[in-house]
């Protein structure tokens, strides 16, 4: 796609969006291991296959399809075999988000890929939530998890999610979400509504992916039957104008992860995103980075992104933050604090 806007002007917004506290609603535990973590923990287990010199991990990221992309992400999950493993990542991402100026981020966590290869139930809880407290102490960020469902992996993978986010001797402090990811080719959303029943029945939010890679029903399969309080993706409900509206004045956030949908060939170019449609529409858009080194992007990028798409200034810039403070799920207090800042920041670099 082509920028018409001048190279200085856009320079200076990469450095507004540089500094610009954020929130960071749609990023993957796994997906976000970048070559630094990737490279230590083959380190740790020199029998992967993953590639740790950073050219070949970049072509080892490419991928031809969505089915492709599940394939690469799997080796990488293979990678994360002990609860030094899970700490390690989990701090790691808090590194890389907090040099972005990520205040809150709602990571997706996939427990069950992680208990199935052996890792201790109560040692992995233990993990997450220690690398939580010391990033929160250590870098100000704060993490809350989303726990979901391996789609794919069939209902086992839906039963012992369910356990391990809804038994109270197990379930960590800082979760706040259920979801469901993988394939949603095959795997319909209404197998899952009993799963998703006893999540919010224990007081968590729930955040399917839907429309990343089918049509507008499954979008409203999530919503219907799974009660999606925000969509992970999305993307192809821009084909139901109905959709658009019920999502608007509902105000149920799309987690709209552009690089992401490009890099899975979900879509085919930036240009064809819909995220027009979406803002158009006047559905509450966030913006997210999904697996940001497995696409070779980062939150600041998918802002940068955005801004092109979109045609933002400053202001709308700060104003697609404030939309994450918004469908997060922080207490009131957090979202004022953080919105705040957010306002503090902008006035301060827009002052003559
Ligand atoms: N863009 C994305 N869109 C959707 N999901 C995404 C995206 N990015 C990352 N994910 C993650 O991929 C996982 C998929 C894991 C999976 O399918 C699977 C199947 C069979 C066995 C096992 C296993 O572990 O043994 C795992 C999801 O749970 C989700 O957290
Ligand atoms: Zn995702």
């Amino acid at each position: 796609m082509t920028d018409h806007r001048d190279a200085g002007a856009v320079r200076d917004l990469h450095a507004f969006i540089a500094g610009l506290p954020k929130a960071e609603l749609h990023v993957h535990h796994v997906g976000s291991a970048s070559p630094r973590i990737v490279a230590e923990l083959a380190a740790r287990h020199p029998d992967s296959k993953v590639p740790t010199d950073p050219e070949a991990l970049a072509d080892y990221f490419t991928f031809t399809d969505f089915a492709h992309f599940i394939e690469v992400y799997l080796s990488v999950v293979d990678l994360v075999r002990t609860p030094e493993d899970v700490r390690l990542l989990t701090y790691e991402i808090a590194r890389d988000l907090a040099r972005q100026q990520v205040r809150y981020a709602e990571l997706t966590i996939t427990p069950f890929s992680s208990t199935r290869r052996g890792i201790d139930e109560r040692a992995f809880m233990d993990a997450i939530e220690d690398a939580r407290k010391a990033a929160e102490a250590d870098l100000g960020t704060v993490l809350r998890w989303c726990f979901d469902i391996p789609g794919e992996a069939g209902l086992e993978s839906a039963e012992e999610t369910t356990r391990l986010a809804t038994d109270d001797r197990l379930r960590p402090e800082g979760l706040v979400s259920f979801g469901l990811g993988g394939p949603e080719i095959g795997v319909p959303r209404p197998q899952f509504k009993p799963y998703f029943d006893r999540a919010i029945a224990a007081g968590l939010h729930s955040v399917p992916h839907a429309g990343e890679t089918t049509g507008p029903e499954t979008v409203w399969d999530a919503l219907v039957e799974l009660r999606a309080e925000r969509i992970g993706h999305g993307t192809s409900s821009a084909r139901d104008p109905k959709l658009l509206a019920h999502l608007a004045e509902h105000r149920i956030a799309l987690e709209v992860c552009p690089t992401s949908n490009i890099a899975t060939r979900a879509v085919r170019t930036l240009e064809e995103h819909p995220i027009r449609e979406f803002v158009r529409a006047g559905v509450l858009v966030t913006v997210n980075s999904d697996d940001p080194p497995m696409f070779g992007t980062d939150l600041d990028n998918e802002y940068a992104v955005a801004a092109r798409l979109l045609d933002l200034d400053e202001r709308g810039l700060a104003g697609l933050a404030k939309n994450a403070v918004e469908a997060s799920f922080l207490d009131d207090a957090g979202k004022a604090k953080l919105a705040a800042e957010i306002d503090t920041y902008t006035t301060a670099w827009l002052a003559p």
